[in-house]
C-alpha cells in the first residue's frame, strides 16, 4: 500500500569548538562550528520493519564528529566536511552518501592596546561561513561553500528606475536610494574524485572565502547600482573569473527597504527627495531577488 521513497537521518546542532594553542608563541587560535550529519543508504528497515541494525545511530554520528575534530584540522571547513563525509561512506558498508553541513561562527581576534590578543577573541558580527559536502560511493565529494548573513548598507550609490509600469505600479522611479541586503552567497565546487582530492587543493577553499567577500563588498560599495539583480549579476562574474574551480555561485539578496518619510504636515518640514535625512526602515515585506551563474555553455538555464 505504501512504500519509503525517501530516507536521511543524522545529528543535527552538534556545536564544535577546537583550539589551537602554539606552543612557541604563545599564541592561540580559535574556530567553532555547528555541524549537522545526515546518512542515506541501506536503511529502509529501520523505517518499515522496525529493524534498528542498519542504523548508525545519531549519537554515534555526533561521537564522530568529536573525536574526527580532535584527530584532524577542523580548518577550512571544506576539508573538514569532506573528512566526515568520507568516514561515514568508507566506514559503513551499507552507508552510501553521507550529507554534512557545516556552519563556521566567528571569532575575530581582539586588538588590545593596538596588538592582536593572543588568546582573546570577539563576535564581530552574524555572519557565518557555510559549507554543504555530500559524499557519495563511488561518485566523490560534491562541495558548496557560502557566505550568510553578512548584513550591508549603502546610503546612497543605489537608483531604480526604466523598470515596467502598468497600472499596478505604484512606485516612483528613483536615481538615488538607500541599499540594504542582507547577503548569501554561495560557490559550487567543480566535483572531487574523493578525499585526497580535496585535499590537494585546500588553500584554494580559505582563498575562495576570502575572494568572494571582498568582491561582494566592494562591489556593492563601489558600483552605482542600477538594480540588485544587475549588481549580483557583476558579483557572480568576478567571483567565477577569480576562483576557476568553482562551477557556479549563486545569490540571495533582500532587498530591504528604508522608506521615506513626509513630515510637511508638521510646520512644512522638508524631509522627502533630495531633503531625505529620517527614514523608516521597514522589517516586512522586503524584495528577494535570486540568481545563479554559471560558466558560459556550461548552464542550467532559466
Ligand atoms: O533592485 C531592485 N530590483 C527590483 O526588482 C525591485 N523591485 C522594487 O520594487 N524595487 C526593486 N529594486
Amino acid at each position: 500500500m505504501s512504500e519509503l521513497s525517501y530516507a536521511r537521518y543524522g545529528k543535527d546542532n552538534v556545536r564544535l569548538y577546537k583550539v589551537h594553542k602554539d606552543q612557541e608563541t604563545g599564541v592561540q587560535s580559535v574556530t567553532e562550528m555547528t555541524v549537522c550529519s545526515l546518512l542515506e543508504g541501506d536503511i529502509g528497515e529501520s523505517y518499515t520493519a522496525a529493524d534498528n541494525s542498519p542504523i548508525v545511530a545519531t549519537d554515534t554520528q555526533k561521537q564522530t564528529v568529536y573525536i574526527l575534530a580532535k584527530q584532524n584540522p577542523v580548518t577550512p571547513p571544506e576539508l573538514f566536511a569532506s573528512i566526515l563525509g568520507n568516514h561515514f561512506v568508507s566506514t559503513y558498508k551499507h552507508i552510501h552518501a553521507a550529507h554534512i553541513k557545516i556552519t563556521v561562527h566567528r571569532w575575530a581576534r581582539m586588538t588590545v592596546e593596538g596588538k592582536p590578543h593572543p588568546h582573546s577573541f570577539m563576535r564581530d558580527g552574524a555572519e557565518t561561513r557555510v559549507v554543504e559536502a555530500v559524499a557519495r560511493e563511488g561518485e566523490g565529494i560534491s562541495i558548496r561553500s557560502g557566505i550568510n548573513g553578512l548584513l550591508v548598507l549603502k546610503s546612497t550609490g543605489s537608483a531604480f528606475y526604466g523598470f515596467h509600469m502598468d497600472e499596478y505600479t505604484k512606485l516612483p522611479e528613483t536615481w538615488d536610494r538607500i541599499l540594504s541586503t542582507e547577503v548569501e552567497c554561495g560557490w559550487h565546487w567543480k566535483k572531487f574524485a574523493g578525499l585526497e582530492d580535496v585535499r590537494s587543493v585546500v588553500p584554494e577553499f580559505d582563498a575562495a572565502w576570502e575572494a568572494a567577500r571582498t568582491i561582494t563588498l566592494e562591489t556593492f560599495a563601489k558600483e552605482n547600482s542600477p538594480s540588485v539583480q544587475n549588481t549580483m549579476y557583476k558579483m557572480c562574474d568576478q567571483i567565477l573569473a577569480a576562483v576557476p574551480l568553482t562551477e557556479a555561485i549563486e545569490y540571495s539578496l533582500p532587498n530591504k527597504h528604508y522608506f521615506e518619510i513626509d513630515l510637511s504636515w508638521h510646520k512644512g518640514l522638508k524631509n522627502t527627495g533630495k531633503d531625505a535625512e529620517v527614514f523608516a526602515p521597514q522589517s516586512d515585506p522586503n524584495g528577494l531577488i535570486q540568481c545563479t551563474v554559471t560558466r558560459k555553455g556550461k548552464s542550467a538555464k532559466l
